[in-house]
């Protein structure tokens, strides 16, 4: 049976991301579910065969990108790239449960994931004056911490307190009323999803360190038509202190003429692309590449003397 690892454990919104692709696949009863610890544990384990696909946050539009995913999609030590699939993304809403209905303003510590407490620091201040953030390893693991009595209460998700038999105290926590985080569903290298006139193609660009070589790149594809929908940088790590790598996600897919011939432009000058697939978009605008097939089209009419 195919297993699908995800960031957990049971009860994470990645957990309900990963149902949310299962859904639609006519196997959904026959694979197996497997929490792991972190993105980069469910990474780690779609390199090296133990899962078959992983689940894993990448954005948050309240937080921005999620570090553990962003730096662990990396390919390092000879072990496969890993390719994205399918994306989904979820309105994202947190519940704060505790053990007892214990009033507010006794709630002295609150455990939360980083990338969750950033999203509702205002509304916890407002309704929990008294309390300060411990770390916990996700949204359901902030709930086990709280059930073995780490923390007052949870920044968790409705889910796992259930699971946990805690009592939520606040319902439908978030800063933003539009918060929406995206989770990729991740595999070994293969053969892209068929274009479906909605894709997003996403790579990690290491550049030479000179001037101009990241208004280069992204003029590849400003120069073809396409549309870049974010833009991301991040550490290099260990050897090359104060270098940064490069994340862009455009719209379309690598078998849109336009996008191809950017990737095999940046694969020129960079000096390493990493292809993270072309997938279908689950929720937003995607502006289409330009079409560019007439002029390949016209190209091989040339080669073979035809026009
Ligand atoms: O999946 C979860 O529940 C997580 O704990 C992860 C995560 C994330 O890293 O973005 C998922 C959704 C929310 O944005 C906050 C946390």
């Amino acid at each position: 049976m195919p297993v699908f690892a995800y960031f957990g454990p049971a009860g994470t919104f990645t957990e309900m991301a990963l149902d949310a692709v299962l859904a639609n696949r006519p196997d959904a009863a026959d694979v197996v579910k497997a929490p792991l610890a972190s993105p980069l544990a469910v990474i780690a384990a779609v390199r090296t065969g133990e899962a078959d696909f992983g689940c894993v946050p990448i954005e948050s539009s309240l937080e921005g990108a999620v570090p553990a995913t962003m730096d662990a999609l990396v390919p390092r030590d000879g072990l496969p790239r890993v390719q994205a699939y399918a994306e989904t993304a979820l309105d994202i809403a947190f519940t704060i449960a505790a053990r007892t209905p214990i009033p507010h303003d006794e709630v002295t510590t609150i455990a939360g994931y980083p990338v969750a407490t950033a999203q509702v620091r205002h509304s916890v201040g407002e309704h929990f004056p008294n309390a300060e953030f411990v770390i916990a390893n996700s949204n359901a693991a902030a709930a086990a911490d709280v059930a073995d009595g780490a923390a007052d209460a949870a920044v968790t998700t409705g889910a796992a307190a259930r699971l946990h038999g805690l009592i939520p105290l606040v319902d439908g926590v978030a800063d933003s009323d539009d918060a929406v985080t995206r989770f990729l569903l991740l595999g070994k290298p293969g053969p892209p999803t068929p274009a479906t006139g909605a894709d997003r193609t996403g790579v990690i660009l290491d550049l030479p360190n000179r001037p101009g070589s990241l208004v280069s790149a992204m003029n590849e594809f400003a120069t073809r038509g396409v549309d870049l929908t974010r833009i991301e940088s991040r550490p290099r790590g260990a050897g090359a202190p104060g270098q940064y790598r490069f994340y862009l996600d455009a719209c379309g897919h690598i078998d849109d003429a336009a996008v191809g011939e950017a990737l095999r432009a940046l694969h020129r000058s960079a000096e390493r692309v990493v292809f993270l697939g072309s997938w279908p978009i689950d929720r937003g605008v995607a502006a289409p590449p330009p079409d560019h097939r007439e002029s390949h089209e016209w190209f091989a009419r040339l080669l073979r003397g035809d026009d």
